[in-house]
């Protein structure tokens, strides 16, 4: 377990699935979400934080649900390549995950898969993943991705989601049909599982009774997931509390309806980017003629 500070802020990233498991603002307060049942060893992924959904995500594919990378002990990578650094940024930590041989038998691709956490100004996050074609036998290979991040909220019901009113998603609960997402916001009142398709680069959650508006801002993800289990799920899944998911939601910046193809030597980059600003936020401001009111110097 690695923790680091700047600021007065605090992240703590697990070797185990290169996955963070705690966010917290100057005021100590946590931002993500970590069930009470976690499980934080092998076969299960940590059931909250930031898990990383590679190189499959969900069912959209052979391999295990969200496939390996979450469950599998990264390394730090002591020497990665240079990756453009902005000077404000006070800690960062570099992982690396390359296939074991067990992991070559149920996906037979070599890669390198780099993620650097980061804690910039004003306490955001940072998740930047590179991803290379290692392979030495000429063959490309194609993958899904999330970063299937769980917030912190204080009633689900008192959440609202803004950035994708509009958009076309794939409804999991539906047998992955498309369907077109009606209204102005996103709110909950039951189980939601959809993966929305190209979804615009800013998402906002907005938690009225905490007055907090998370920001998310994703680089070469053009999908977004929102999952929350609601009652009986949660009732079902060994590693979640029963009444939990009112205190959680999942938005995940993804690359799911189109896969992303590497030729030998090629690489890709993901970006994910968390800033929690307080409430005083209202809607529209995801306006890109307004984007300089959200200041995300990361
Ligand atoms: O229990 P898991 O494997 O961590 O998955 C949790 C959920 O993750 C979401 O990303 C998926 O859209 C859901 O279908 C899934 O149930």
């Amino acid at each position: 377990m690695l923790q680091s500070y700047s600021e007065d802020c605090m992240k703590v990233v697990y070797l185990y699935g290169a996955q963070v498991t705690s966010w917290k603002n100057d005021h100590a307060e946590e931002l993500l979400f970590v069930s009470s049942k976690a499980i934080f060893k092998p076969p299960k992924a940590i059931r909250g934080g930031i898990p990383i959904c590679f190189p499959q995500f969900g069912t959209h594919g052979n391999l295990e649900q969200h496939g390996f990378a979450r469950n599998r002990l990264w390394t730090i990578d002591d020497n990665p390549p240079p990756l453009p650094v902005n000077p404000a940024i006070k800690s960062f930590v570099d992982l690396i995950l390359r296939p074991s041989d067990e992991d070559l038998k149920i996906w037979p691709h070599s890669f390198e898969f780099r993620l650097r956490v980061a804690l910039g100004p004003n306490g955001d996050l940072s998740l930047t993943s590179r991803i290379r074609n290692t392979n030495t036998d000429g063959r490309s290979f194609s993958y899904t991705f999330a970063y299937h991040t769980y917030f912190s909220v204080s009633d689900i019901s008192e959440v609202r989601v803004e950035g994708l009113e509009t958009m076309d998603y794939l409804d999991n609960l539906k047998g992955k049909e498309r369907f077109t997402e009606q209204g102005d916001a996103i709110v909950f009142e039951s189980e939601i599982d959809k993966v929305y398709l190209a979804a615009p680069s800013k998402i906002a959650i907005i938690d009225h009774e905490k007055k907090r508006t998370f920001v998310l801002t994703k680089e070469g993800l053009p999908d977004a997931v929102v999952w929350n289990p609601w009652d009986k799920k949660a009732k079902a899944m060994q590693d979640f509390g029963d009444g939990e998911y009112k205190h959680m939601l999942c938005v995940e910046p993804a690359a799911v309806e189109k896969p992303i193809t590497l030729k030998p030597g090629e690489e890709w980059k993901g970006r994910l980017a968390l800033s929690a600003v307080p409430s005083s936020y209202c809607s529209g401001q995801l306006d890109p003629l307004k984007e300089h009111l959200i200041a995300l110097n990361i």
